[in-house]
Formats: C-alpha cells, sequence, structure tokens
C-alpha cells in the first residue's frame, strides 16, 4: 500500500503553492508524511537552488520549512478532530509567521531531512517546529506559527 503525501491529499484547488502544490509543475512539490508523532519530508536541492557554490540557498530552506509547516500543521488538526486527512471540509492553514535559525552551511548535493514536531495546537492556530538536516547534521531550525486560512483566500 503506498501512502500518500499531505499535499497529495489537498484538494485540488489549493495544490498551486509554489512549495507545495502537486498541480505546480514548476515548483518544489515538496511531500510530508507522520513518523510517529514526528512529520518528515525530503528534498535534494536542485543547481538553481544554488547560495553559494557549494551550498544551498537558505530561501529554500525557508520555503521548505514553510511548507512542510503548514502541512504539518493540517495534518495534525485533522488528527485532533479524528478526521481522515483530504476529507472534507477541508481544514487549511496559512503562514502567518515564519522564523527561521540558519546553524551551519547547508551543503549542496545532499538529500535534505525535515522533521517537525507539533508545539502547541488549537482550533485555529497550530505551531510546528521543524528542524532540517543534512547527512544528519541540523542546518537550521524554523518555528512557524499557523492559522487557518481566511475564506477569503479561498480560490473561487
Ligand atoms: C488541507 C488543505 C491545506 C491547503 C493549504 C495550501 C496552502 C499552502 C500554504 C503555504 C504556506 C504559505 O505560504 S501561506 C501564504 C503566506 N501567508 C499569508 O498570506 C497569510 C496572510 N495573513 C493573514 O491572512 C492573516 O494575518 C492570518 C490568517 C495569518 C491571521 O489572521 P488574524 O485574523 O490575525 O488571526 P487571529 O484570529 O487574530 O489569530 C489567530 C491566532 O493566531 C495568532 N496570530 C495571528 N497572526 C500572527 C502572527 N503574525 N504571528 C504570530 N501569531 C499570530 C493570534 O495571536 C491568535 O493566537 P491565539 O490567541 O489563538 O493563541
Amino acid at each position: 500500500m503506498t501512502t500518500l503525501a499531505f499535499q497529495d491529499l489537498y484538494p485540488d484547488e489549493l495544490g498551486h503553492c509554489y512549495g507545495c502544490g502537486k498541480n505546480n509543475d514548476h515548483g518544489l512539490q515538496i511531500k510530508s508524511f507522520w513518523e510517529g508523532k514526528e512529520t518528515v519530508a525530503h528534498f535534494e536541492p536542485r543547481p538553481e537552488h544554488t547560495a553559494l557554490p557549494g551550498y544551498v540557498y537558505g530561501g529554500l530552506i525557508a520555503s521548505l520549512i514553510d511548507c512542510h509547516g503548514t502541512g504539518s500543521a493540517a495534518a495534525a488538526a485533522y488528527k485532533a478532530n479524528g478526521r481522515d486527512m483530504g476529507s472534507e471540509p477541508a481544514l487549511r492553514f496559512v503562514t502567518a509567521n515564519l522564523n527561521v535559525d540558519f546553524l551551519a552551511p547547508t551543503p549542496m548535493g545532499e538529500t535534505l531531512e525535515l522533521r517537525g514536531k507539533i508545539k502547541e495546537i488549537k482550533e485555529k492556530k497550530v505551531i510546528v517546529e521543524i528542524t532540517v538536516f543534512a547527512k544528519g547534521k541540523a542546518c537550521a531550525k524554523g518555528s512557524i506559527v499557523c492559522v487557518k486560512m481566511p475564506a477569503s483566500m479561498m480560490p473561487s
């Protein structure tokens, strides 16, 4: 049995995001999964994601944290409500606040691993902490405040 990623369970009309949209051919198409109580995603930076030769661009790292974070928030909200992810009505979260600490230069040529922990979960707000590892070393740490998407942002 294949396990679908959180982002593969987003409704089609929410699949356009540059970081995680399954329908965005030019995007990063990040895929997140549960691993026990943590959420995990892997991503292999491409040459265009270079900061300076040999090192990954920090903006890419922030984007990965952003979309792994909002995906983790949605997954955690479904779990807290005892619902299957993908069931309607969709629980959608957007980024209210994103903080990133760049702990060490992130090498190119490695698969990055993002591990998320749900730090706080309320009906309207989820806080996720995410660590980004390269070759087992923590290179960045992010904290993301995710808030239920306002109805006004829903594509019509
Ligand atoms: C399954 C499908 C998935 C589908 C999902 C697919 C989409 C993927 C999205 C990818 C991620 C993005 O890039 S999203 C795009 C970037 N983000 C945005 O454009 C969001 C723009 N901002 C907004 O629309 C708004 O400011 C919101 C919705 C974030 C917040 O609205 P609000 O009206 O201020 O919220 P409010 O009810 O007052 O606050 C709710 C709680 O959040 C806290 N809070 C509010 N703003 C902040 C803040 N900046 N920093 C810290 N905390 C904050 C409040 O203190 C409160 O905590 P407490 O008192 O309850 O403790």
